[in-house]
């Protein structure tokens, strides 16, 4: 007999996304075992009125969950990919790496209309600065504002009349089923996705074998191979996450080929490229040494400086 406690943040969107893991992990439950649902408040769903990069960034949401793994409070914790810190502490693993749900991201807008087609001063609401500028990118008569605050908040300050319109991953739009709330669907030619969006991470403890071996059963092995080579890419960037860069891997017949960019927030300049091969560290690390030798690394140098609180 063995209870199965599960950690999720109380937002809609952490616990819809907790639920689908325990679904299909319910389908391999081994005989005796039982789960259940722990909903933990972290520090950064406490803090809504300050830019997220203001405030150390996506590292606020998992550390507490992570504790309380160590602790034994929890045994399992799902996190959206997206937000998972480069490194692990010692002790906890990725037990598995869910199928990828689309990666892009779309548009929410008030009056139904697509990027292209917003008035000139607009305001589009997002705080990340990967979204902003590329947004700028496209269209710099366009001003950019953050909001903070859960997915249910966020729309609702759109419909309130705060923005014109909002940039949302379309995977936690289907993830809540609010598709038919999406304006456009951006593609990756114009909105390049965050490094893991759409992927789920399942944390557990590295020591704990049954378990291990029970997530063995959901993991899919070319999700982890993508979101690897996307992941280093980005941590070979120091401090990268709150940072305007983008990654995106998919396979195909030669292997796996990686698209990644750094821009600056005003949407110029934007330093971009592609980089293929069979090792995802590689082809990760190899984009970003190419990338840094095209000036990456200095605009984020000058990035960092204007972001620090
Ligand atoms: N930053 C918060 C966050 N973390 C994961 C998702 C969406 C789901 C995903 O990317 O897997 C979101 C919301 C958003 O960016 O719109």
């Amino acid at each position: 007999m063995r209870t199965i406690v599960v950690g999720t943040r109380r937002s809609e969107l952490a616990v819809t996304q907790t639920e689908w893991v325990m679904d299909r992990l319910r389908k391999r439950l081994p005989q005796d075992w039982e789960m259940k649902q722990e909903r933990i408040v972290t520090k950064g769903d406490q803090i809504l009125h300050v830019t997220l990069s203001k405030v150390g960034g996506k590292g606020l949401f998992v550390k507490e969950i992570e504790q309380a793994l160590m602790d034994k409070r929890i045994d399992l914790a799902v996190h959206s990919m997206k937000d998972m810190p480069g490194e692990m502490p010692t002790g906890l693993v990725m037990g598995a790496v869910t199928l990828r749900e689309d990666p892009r991201d779309c548009l929410l807008s008030r009056e139904g209309l697509r990027l292209e087609q917003l008035p000139t001063g607009a305001k589009v609401g997002t705080s990340s600065l990967r979204r902003q500028s590329q947004i700028l990118a496209e269209r710099p008569d366009l001003v950019v504002e953050p909001v903070r605050g859960n997915l249910n908040t966020r729309y609702r300050k759109l419909m309130e009349g705060q923005f014109a319109a909002i940039v949302l991953a379309y995977a936690g739009i289907l993830r809540m089923g609010w598709e038919e709330k999406v304006t456009e669907i951006l593609e990756a030619e114009t909105m390049l996705p965050a490094v893991g969006q759409g992927a789920l991470a399942v944390q557990c403890r590295a020591d704990d074998h049954e378990v291990l071996q029970w997530l063995e059963t959901i993991h899919d092995a070319e999700t982890e191979r993508t979101v690897t080579a996307e992941r280093s890419f980005l941590h070979a960037f120091d401090g990268g996450c709150h940072l305007p860069i983008a990654g995106y891997a998919v396979t195909t017949e030669e292997g796996i080929r990686l698209r990644g960019m750094v821009a600056h927030p005003s949407g110029a300049p934007v330093i971009s490229g592609e980089e293929s091969g069979n090792d995802p560290v590689q082809v990760g690390g190899a984009l970003a040494r190419r990338l840094q030798a095209e000036g990456a690394e200095t605009l984020l140098q000058e990035i960092r400086k204007g972001i620090q609180p």
